[in-house]
């Protein structure tokens, strides 16, 4: 299986999990967007979901394939979401962000009761931090909430470029017109302190560690796709 078939394989297997009539948190990226398109042939055929899009770019794929669509202020309370992650260690701590959709995945995440992540095999490592974590921060001030967090992650043993995401036009900007910051920490030993010191700077909009908030990871490889359980 090639990259892509891998993710195809991890979409597939979770969206056995996705029952008639759920109301559904949808996530952001090409492993969510092999999901998005397996979701539209079920409806296609009939199955009945209330899709909650974590970003505009899964909001334009499902209404190009005719996934029924509704904003998290209609639906605030949802069954499942189904979302991909940059990197899933043993515990199901994750980072996410590359594609810039942290913010709204980790608010329609906490808005589910379940959280289940599709990944391939690449995305599974012993420790998070090979990943660059990406951090949402706002426009305003933002060299001095850089400097907020290189002292953050100095106090924390953690050092590293942080780089503002740039694209052709200048900086990258959020669906919600934030920066991001990508820190290249590597790796990070203590994942719920730089995310307890992250939260309380005040410029950070939100960051790519989600905790405790996947249920379960279905992960790809050329053996098939596997599932590991939250311990929690
Ligand atoms: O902001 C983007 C999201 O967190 C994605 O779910 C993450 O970057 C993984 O994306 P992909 O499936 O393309 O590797």
């Amino acid at each position: 299986m090639d990259a892509r078939q891998l993710k195809i394989a991890a979409a597939q297997a979770a969206l056995e999990h996705v029952e008639d009539g759920m109301r559904l948190g949808i996530g952001t990226g090409s492993t969510a967007d092999e999901f998005v398109r397996l979701l539209a042939e079920k409806v296609a055929d009939g199955f009945k979901i209330q899709g909650v899009p974590t970003s505009e770019r899964t909001a334009r794929l499902c209404m190009e394939l005719g996934v029924p669509l509704y904003s998290l202020d209609d639906l605030p309370e949802l069954d499942l979401t189904i979302d991909g992650a940059d990197e899933v260690d043993g515990a199901l701590r994750l980072i996410k962000g590359g594609g810039g959709a942290l913010l709204r995945e980790k608010i329609v995440a906490s808005a589910s009761s379940r959280m289940i992540v599709i990944a391939d095999e690449s995305k599974l490592v012993d420790m998070l931090g090979r990943f660059p974590l990406p951090i949402e921060v706002a426009q305003f001030g933002v060299a001095a909430t850089r400097i907020a967090v290189e002292r953050l992650a100095s106090r924390l043993g953690l050092s590293g470029e942080i780089a503002l995401r740039l694209e052709k036009d200048g900086a990258y900007l959020t669906d919600g017109n934030h920066f991001i910051l990508d820190a290249s920490f590597g790796r990070i030993p203590d994942a719920e302190a730089l995310a307890n010191g992250l939260a309380a700077i005040a410029g950070v909009v939100e960051h790519g560690l989600f905790l405790n908030m996947a249920n379960a990871a279905i992960i790809a490889s050329q053996n098939g796709a596997r599932t590991l359980l939250a311990q929690n």
